[in-house]
């Protein structure tokens, strides 16, 4: 579902609407209510491959090595205007918990008077039988850190020295990058198109020029920052380039960026979260007010495997401060 403000022709994002959160002891968390206590085999994910924010949740997953501890159900690429389903197709996964034929009908069993939109990614409470949150903002913070009796606990993306930090480079990158193709894709006027296209090209400009000088966004290791970017950019060529309008360069054209995205992608366990067959079906298959004739592009030819050379802006490549990296 797609809402453009119909005045300004402006893309509006929607707030998420659960809001709890997972801790190591069930105590209430940042915002929402307790009651949710990290266990393993517990809580579910739902994702879409196709989705950037859901795309964070499973980088997070497979990073702090919690995929015997978190299951995960992934929708069908394609998805009716009424949101995500669930059916057969290579990649996608029934859901697991309760059978369902949609992602409305797994909201609606959790909230029965919920009258939101229905988005992945979801986490799931399968002892309660309730949605904890679908913020996948949030998401990852808790994988980070509230499950590390069962996952890598020696790994922070968010660690409290850098918290000021990461923040400010999150708020930059959301607002022109992250939702900034979405603004610039879903934008019903030339004027909101043109806003938010220009905010993104500079945007990209100015973290080009710092990822000239420095390997990660945020220090010399990589962070939270740097994986939500990620998921943005590995999607930029293949899909926001043409379907989204967003084609003043493509990533191959920013040597900076794109060898950080290539460094990102070949860390180990990444390159199995990105599906480029479900990332492109949904945007060229699901978008008909944008794309009518659901056309697949063939291209372009990227090689995310192709050496990055990062590692002469020197230490850094694992956030636990080992040397060297992938
Ligand atoms: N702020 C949310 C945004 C999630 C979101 O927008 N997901 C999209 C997929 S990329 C969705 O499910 N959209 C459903 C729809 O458009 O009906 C988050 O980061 O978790």
């Amino acid at each position: 579902m797609t809402e453009a403000d119909a005045d300004t022709g402006e893309f509006i994002r929607w707030e998420s609407g659960f809001r709890n959160w997972v801790t190591p002891d069930g105590s209430p968390g940042p915002c929402g209510e307790g009651g949710f206590k990290a266990e393993p085999g517990r809580y579910h994910l739902y994702v879409s491959y196709a989705c950037p924010w859901a795309h964070r949740t499973l980088i997070f997953r497979a990073l702090k090595g919690l995929e015997d501890a978190i299951s995960v159900s992934v929708v069908h690429p394609l998805m009716p205007p009424e949101s995500w389903v669930f059916g057969d197709y290579p990649g996608a996964t029934p859901d697991q918990v309760h059978g369902f034929d949609t992602l409305h009908q797994l909201y609606a069993h959790s909230a029965p008077d919920f009258d939101g939109v229905v988005t992945v990614p979801v986490l799931y409470d399968t002892q309660r039988d309730v949605i904890v949150n679908n913020e996948s903002a949030e998401i990852i913070r808790m994988l980070n850190s509230a499950f590390n009796a069962w996952g890598r606990a020696d790994l922070d993306f968010y660690p409290a020295e850098l918290h000021e930090e990461i923040d400010a480079v999150n708020a930059l990158v959301y607002e022109n990058v992250n939702n900034g193709v979405y603004r610039t894709g879903f934008a019903t006027t030339q004027s909101a198109y043109e806003a938010a296209f220009d905010r993104l090209f500079e945007t990209l400009d100015e973290l080009e020029a710092r990822l000239a000088r420095q390997r990660y966004l945020v220090g010399d290791r990589i962070t939270e920052a740097d994986w939500r970017l990620f998921t943005t950019l590995v999607r930029f060529d293949p899909v926001y380039h043409g379907h989204f309008k967003c084609n003043q360069r493509r990533l191959v054209d920013y040597p900076n960026l794109w060898a950080y995205t290539r460094e990102f992608y070949q860390v180990p366990d990444v390159a199995q979260t990105v599906n480029m067959d479900h990332i492109k079906r949904h945007y060229y298959g699901s978008h008909k007010q944008i794309n009518p004739n659901g056309i697949l592009p063939k291209g372009p030819a990227l090689d995310f495997a192709a050496p990055h050379g990062r590692d002469r802006l020197g230490a850094g490549g694992k956030p636990d401060g080992e040397k060297g990296g992938t």
